[in-house]
């Protein structure tokens, strides 16, 4: 469970997150939704410790993120925004394979993991590519496939579907439901439900901070115009 107790991140003068209080069981697939600025990267940055609460406390699996680090990272893998950002390696390959070496793994099992999770996202056999020459799109599924390749307890993709075409999107989804199977919890941050709302237990919307909005995807879709989110269709 990733669990948020009276959460406030400032920076400088703006309130971010503003006493927002929120569990995500185990399992869970939970849409973060909200206008721009409402505050939803700042808040999921918390679930690994990426930033330090100025108030209040996050816990993942019942540890104190702050308190244990190391295990909120290895429990709660990101995908974020700009996943250009985040690749680490040169090749394809090395780029998936950098966490779970991180992790300590053997090299059968970190190339079973590097080979299922670019088959997961459509760039199967492409482990050789430089990173540089690989497409905004196929950028991102593989800043994808590197978090599946942390068999994470909890995922967490910020806007996931930016920059995918069609093939990418069905397939990325498609993967999404097989973890979501599986027992993952899911977080998906968007501020566009369309994509993600077949897929979800709760959409929370967040507007100015603070959770405006907890609801389960039928019953949000009436109020999601007032609060800046496009309803699924
Ligand atoms: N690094 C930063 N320094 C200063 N202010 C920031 C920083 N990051 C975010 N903010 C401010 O904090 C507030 C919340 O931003 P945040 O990026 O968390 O919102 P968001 O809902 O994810 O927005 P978007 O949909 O545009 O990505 C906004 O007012 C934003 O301008």
């Amino acid at each position: 469970m990733i669990r948020v107790d009276g959460l406030v991140h400032r920076y400088g003068d703006t309130v971010a997150v503003d006493d927002v209080d929120l569990a995500i069981d185990d399992g869970e697939c939970v849409i973060v939704a909200g206008a721009n600025g409402s505050g939803k990267t700042t808040l999921v940055r918390h679930f690994n410790g990426l930033l330090d609460p100025d108030e209040g406390s996050v816990s993942v699996n019942d540890r104190s993120v702050t308190d244990h680090l190391v295990a909120a990272r290895t429990a709660v893998a990101m995908v974020f925004q700009h996943p250009e950002d985040q690749l680490v390696a040169a090749t394809v390959g090395a780029d998936v394979a950098f966490g779970p070496e991180n992790l300590g793994l053997d090299r059968d099992e970190i190339d079973r993991r590097v080979r299922e999770s670019l088959a997961a996202v459509n760039l199967d056999g492409r482990e050789d590519e430089r990173v540089d020459s690989l497409s905004g799109g196929e950028v991102e599924r593989l800043a994808i496939a590197g978090a599946l390749a942390m068999r994470p307890d909890h995922l967490v993709l910020d806007e996931p579907f930016t920059g995918l075409d069609e093939p990418a999107r069905r397939s990325v989804l498609a993967r999404l439901r097989d973890l979501r199977a599986e027992g993952t919890s899911l977080v998906v941050v968007t501020h566009d439900l369309r994509d993600v709302a077949e897929l979800a237990d709760r959409v929370v919307v967040l507007a100015d901070g603070d959770v405006a909005l907890d609801a389960a995807p039928d019953e949000a879709a009436d109020r999601l115009p007032d609060l800046d989110v496009r309803p699924p269709c």
